[in-house]
């Protein structure tokens, strides 16, 4: 990638074109059926090509399950090496939702895989998880800010079961997720329009960390099948709602497989969250 832009800075002019929403593709088994699609690689293909001539264009971000993909094996990770490098090529911001953390050096090799300059994985950012503490996440760090890409760090998922590690005190007195928000703000400082290290805020929460001095991207999922709506996001984003990415999948994916039926979903999801841009 090496793009000499931040990612904060792309994913800012990307917003201000398309608006703030992000669209998950996530084939889960039960939309390849309702789409009329088989339980096998081939249909996996056919649904991301689907989305891909769907999304394109019409939104700032397309956000890949990774594990949807993995599901089926090599064929699966070459399905999504294909998906990614389409929506890039035409484009389109790939936040690749794979959620990893792991000791320093290991972080490392995934950090390669995702935001490495030719890696067949490459994406613009990755989900990354916090909880083998923050500092186990410096590689990427690292590469994203020497890259132009971006990382998206858990602080308080959508999950209720998120709450038993997230709400903990740490020794100072704040709540982990805080502790998580903060760390990422540090990250931020300094950084133009929009920083490059965004957090990920369930919209499903009754209460959110303070976001107010993250200068980064905000993603909000859970928002449709998992029960958050547009009220809930405003709620909870206080402050940083300028910088809130909300992210659907279920909500508009069920619309599939008619392109049409999809592009009218999102627009629908794009105007619902209008209000972001103002
Ligand atoms: O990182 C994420 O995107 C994520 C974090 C979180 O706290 N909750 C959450 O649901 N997600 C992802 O967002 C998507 C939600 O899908 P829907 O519930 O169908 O909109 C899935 O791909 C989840 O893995």
């Amino acid at each position: 990638m090496t793009s000499t832009e931040t990612f904060g800075a792309r994913l800012h002019a990307a917003t201000g074109r398309h608006g703030s929403l992000c669209v998950g593709v996530d084939p889960h088994p039960e939309l390849l059926e309702a789409w009329g699609l088989p339980d096998s690689v081939e249909g996996l293909e056919q649904f991301s090509e689907i989305c891909v001539e769907a999304f394109v264009g019409q939104v700032a971000l397309v956000k890949p399950q990774v594990a949807f993909f993995e599901a089926y094996g090599s064929g699966g990770l070459a399905v999504l090496e294909r998906t990614v490098s389409v929506l890039r090529e035409a484009g389109t911001l790939v936040l690749a939702d794979a959620k990893r953390g792991d000791i320093g050096s290991t972080m490392n090799a995934y950090a390669r895989a995702w935001l490495g300059a030719g890696s067949p994985l490459e994406s613009d950012a990755v989900t990354v998880s916090p909880y083998l503490g923050f500092g186990s996440l410096d590689p990427a760090l690292e590469l994203a800010e020497r890259n132009g890409g971006g990382l998206f760090v858990l602080a308080a998922t959508s999950n209720p079961e998120g709450a038993q590690v997230q709400l903990s005190t740490a020794a100072d007195g704040r709540r982990i997720s805080q502790v998580m928000v903060d760390e990422a703000a540090a990250r931020n400082a300094g950084a133009d329009v929009l920083g490059s290290i965004g957090v990920v805020v369930g919209a499903t929460l009754t209460e959110a960390p303070d976001l107010d001095a993250l200068h980064g991207p905000i993603l909000m999922p859970g928002i449709g099948h998992q029960g958050g709506t547009a009220d809930d996001v405003r709620r909870l984003a206080g402050a940083g709602l300028r910088s809130v990415v909300p992210s659907v999948s279920r909500e508009v994916l069920r619309a599939g497989p008619s392109v049409t039926a999809l592009q009218e979903a999102v627009g629908r999801s794009v105007e619902a969250f209008a209000f972001l841009q103002d």
